[in-house]
């Protein structure tokens, strides 16, 4: 079973299936799995999506600080050197290669959908607790671990335009990372009484995929 249909996460994913759905098979997604994306809207998009994951680090952080437990601390320690050494890492030499500096992409304003999601997140993390911050994560690593997967299966992504982006989010390390945020998010949700809440948690993770898909139009 995939790591996006079992445990806690795969009930959320289930329960909001309508926005995942628009989340993960958006129009965006689709023309940038058949290569037909326009260069200049993946670049709007890699920009964007660099500023959500300097935020996105910071919730890691975060993260850390609302760790009920060690193992929780590490985890979170791991990701946001991942985000930030790996995955933002991708976004600065896809745009180097356009002649983008790191330094124009961190002056670029940032879109009100950038915006909205970045500091939805936050603001979970810091009126919330360990658990309300990492559900609303959820819905990001996770679902680009599906949309890496979905792309992949579709075909052999050699000479494509966007290789490196598909075989980022569809390669082991990431679907491995996948793998680990299933298992953390059952283990924090027993320990945090996901039961108890989970309306809650339902809204929060709704959210948090509309925020999403309103990330990809945002972005072009
Ligand atoms: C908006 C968004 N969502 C998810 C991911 C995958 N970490 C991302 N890079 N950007």
């Amino acid at each position: 079973m995939k790591p996006w249909e079992r445990g806690l996460f795969g009930r959320l994913r289930h329960d909001a299936s309508v926005v995942w759905k628009s989340y993960i098979d958006a129009p965006f997604v689709r023309a940038l799995g058949d290569g037909s994306l326009p260069r200049e809207d993946f670049r709007a998009y890699l920009v964007q999506d660099y500023l959500y994951l300097n935020h996105f680090a910071r919730a890691y952080a975060l993260a850390a600080y609302k760790a009920p437990d060690l193992a929780g601390m590490r985890r979170a320690a791991r990701s946001m050197s991942t985000i930030v050494d790996v995955e933002a890492a991708l976004h600065v030499s896809l745009c180097a290669e356009w002649g983008m500096t790191e330094a124009e992409m961190a002056a670029t304003p940032e879109t009100l959908a950038t915006l909205a999601y970045t500091r939805f997140l936050i603001e979970r993390g810091l009126s919330g607790d360990a658990l309300d911050l990492m559900v609303a994560m959820s819905a990001c690593v996770m679902g680009y671990a599906e949309i890496g997967d979905r792309l992949r299966e579709r075909g052999a992504v050699e000479n494509h335009p966007y290789a490196s982006w598909i075989n980022t989010y569809a390669g082991s390390d990431y679907q491995a990372i996948a793998e680990e945020e299933a298992d953390a998010l059952d283990a924090l949700g027993a320990r945090l009484g996901a039961e108890a809440r989970y309306e809650i948690l339902l809204a929060e993770f709704t959210t948090a995929s509309r925020l999403e898909a309103a990330f990809w139009t945002g972005a072009a």
